[in-house]
């Protein structure tokens, strides 16, 4: 048995209209990992899941959920897995209480061992247990999806996108839940467009772009290989425009702050500075500015 929580190999999707979604995806997830998977839109995020969640068929490649291959041992890899999708679909007719009750017995869980009540608690929805779900709030709903992907007590939880549309307040609720669950032992796997998001709560994340993974690793080491780095220099003169001489994407911010942007893999601030000073340029104060997850996201996905 493998030792991931997921683990995907050469998996490739083309759809029916000849659409290729996924062109051999390599990806393991670590047990015990909050995983961020990123990407631009229509990378394939949603099709890589909804393989793992047994709603689209892939072509080509094999995919394992806790040891269990997805095609084997479809019974088994599903219930290893709870995936909160990312439209809010559930029938509006009942009511929360009634929607967990009802997902526990498509998943096979004993009355005895259902914990309808508790999970209502955990996403602070335990007053709406008994209103009809269509009169729930936006944020409601998606925490009562989140509810719903646990019933089964999986040991990975997927969120595909979860707090889009979800003001920050309830987002910052759903994050402490979720950050609970991962401390409790559940492997997290997560999709955002957010990635300050991603830079926050993912200890690992794989960066995918037209179908393929560009990139995956360790969230410090994937920032720490961003080339790029700011230097923001005040100097002691008024400017009009850039002076000659200086780093390429320099850009002049009022009239005395410029802002350097340079490869730290080939130069350093030391050489950035002195290009300042034999412009002619006295330096009055120094700031740097590391790349973030935004800066390596474009690097790697820009095509
Ligand atoms: N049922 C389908 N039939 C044909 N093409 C599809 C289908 N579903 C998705 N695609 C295409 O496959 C590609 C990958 O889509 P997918 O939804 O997996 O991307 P994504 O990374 O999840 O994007 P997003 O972040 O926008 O959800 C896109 O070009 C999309 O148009």
């Amino acid at each position: 048995m493998t030792q991931s929580a997921i683990s995907i190999r050469g998996l490739e999707k083309t759809y029916a209209g000849g659409k290729q979604a996924l062109r051999g995806i390599d990806l393991e997830i670590p047990r015990g990992s909050m995983f961020g998977l990123l990407g631009p839109n229509g990378a394939g995020k949603s099709t890589m899941i909804n393989i793992l969640a047994g709603l689209v068929n892939k072509t080509a490649g094999r995919a394992d959920i806790w040891g269990f291959d997805i095609t084997d041992h479809p019974r088994n890899a599903k219930a290893s897995i709870g995936i909160v999708p990312q439209e809010l679909v559930f029938d509006a007719f009942f009511t929360p209480f009634e929607t967990l009750e009802l997902q526990a017995g498509l998943f096979g869980v004993p009355k005895a061992k259902r914990r309808s009540m508790e999970l209502l608690r955990a996403v602070h929805l335990e007053d709406k247990a008994h209103v009809y779900s269509r009169t729930l709030s936006g944020g409601m709903k998606r925490r009562l999806l989140v509810a719903k992907a646990l019933v089964h007590n999986p040991p990975v939880l997927v969120l595909d996108e979860p707090t889009a549309g979800v003001d920050i307040e309830l987002r910052q609720q759903l994050w402490d839940y979720v950050r609970t669950l991962h401390a409790q032992g559940t492997t997290v796997v997560l999709t955002t467009h957010y990635l300050e998001e991603a830079e926050a709560l993912c200890d690992r994340i794989a960066i995918i772009n037209n179908g393929q993974v560009v990139a995956n690793d360790l969230t410090s080491v994937l920032l720490s290989t961003a080339g790029d780095k700011k230097l923001i220099v005040t100097v002691d003169r008024d400017l009009a425009d850039v002076p000659p001489g200086l780093e390429e994407r320099t850009e002049l911010k009022g009239d005395r702050m410029l802002v350097l942007t340079y490869d730290k893999r080939s130069r350093n601030a030391g050489q950035v500075l002195a290009a300042v000073a034999a412009a002619g340029l006295g330096v009055v104060d120094v700031s740097t500015q590391e790349a973030d997850l935004e800066d390596v996201f474009l690097e790697l996905t820009r095509s």
